[in-house]
């Protein structure tokens, strides 16, 4: 069954004295599971589109189905990861961890433990008791990602949340994520200028080309680089030659 379906949406922003016609007529269908790439020339509408999908958008036209339902007509969990952070500084990772669940009320000792788990299984569980500012940029990332999960998001919208790490970090952090969401069987949209990073993360990559932001192509991604981590598929004898294409598509736009 689908699981997520954008259907013919255009998006435009209007201003006292003028207009940006940021999408039109987009639409792709997500399955359960599946980790899609938005990738673009800058402007193109990626991050536009990402908002429209999390519901904090309401497109001047078409729709936005999740399992069949309008999305902004439903209280969707989503989990959003982007560039920065945001952590609270006062909070403690463990907190900040909690935050989900105590918004929603679910203040009890297995949440607690539940984030001690988490904490640890994505390689940071000695810093639960340390506050944001004690933390390496890639660390802060891996507590965003631990708060995202614990509240069990049915879809994971991530907005170039590693763009801002050196990248050893980088690498390190797209394994992580991949192996995580594949463990949870998590579906993910992933946002990035990065081309390779698309191909080694996803299995579908979207291109869209910029004013207004149309599908340009579709990409599927190798069978064999999807099945492996990201830092495999870079090594594997097929991601140059995608690479290439998917490269080759991008220049052609010129933009
Ligand atoms: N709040 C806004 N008001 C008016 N125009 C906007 C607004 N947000 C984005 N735009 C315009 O809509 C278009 C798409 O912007 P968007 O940020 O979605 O693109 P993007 O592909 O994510 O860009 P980038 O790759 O540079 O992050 C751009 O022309 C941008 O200037």
């Amino acid at each position: 069954m689908t699981f997520l379906t954008v259907q013919h949406v255009s998006h435009q922003y209007f201003s006292s004295d003028n207009y940006t016609k940021a999408l039109e007529d987009i639409s792709f269908e997500v399955s359960e599971g599946q980790f899609l790439s938005l990738i673009g020339p800058s402007g193109c509408g990626k991050t536009t589109l990402l908002s429209i999908i999390a519901g904090l958008i309401h497109p001047t036209e078409g729709t936005v189905l999740l399992e069949e339902n309008e999305i902004q007509k439903q209280k969707v969990q989503l989990g959003y990861m982007l560039q920065q952070d945001y952590l609270f500084p006062w909070k403690t990772i463990k907190e900040n961890v909690l935050l989900g669940p105590h918004i929603q009320r679910k203040k009890d000792v297995s949440m607690e433990k539940q984030a001690e788990e988490l904490l640890a299984e994505i390689g940071i569980g000695d810093t639960k008791n340390l506050y944001p500012n004690q933390l390496s940029g890639g660390m802060r990332q891996r507590a965003s990602l631990a708060r995202t999960l614990i509240t069990d998001p049915k879809i994971l919208l991530l907005d170039e949340p590693f763009s801002a790490l050196d990248y050893q970090t980088k690498l390190k952090l797209e394994n992580l994520v991949a192996t995580i969401l594949k463990t949870y069987e998590k579906t993910a949209i992933l946002v990035t200028h990065d081309i390779e990073e698309a191909i080694a993360m996803s299995d579908t990559i979207i291109m869209l080309s910029a004013s207004p932001g149309k599908i340009h192509k579709i990409f599927s991604v190798p069978e064999e680089l999807q099945q492996m981590n990201p830092f495999e598929a870079r090594q594997h004898a097929a991601f140059p030659s995608f690479f290439q294409n998917v490269w080759k598509e991008m220049d052609d736009l010129g933009q």
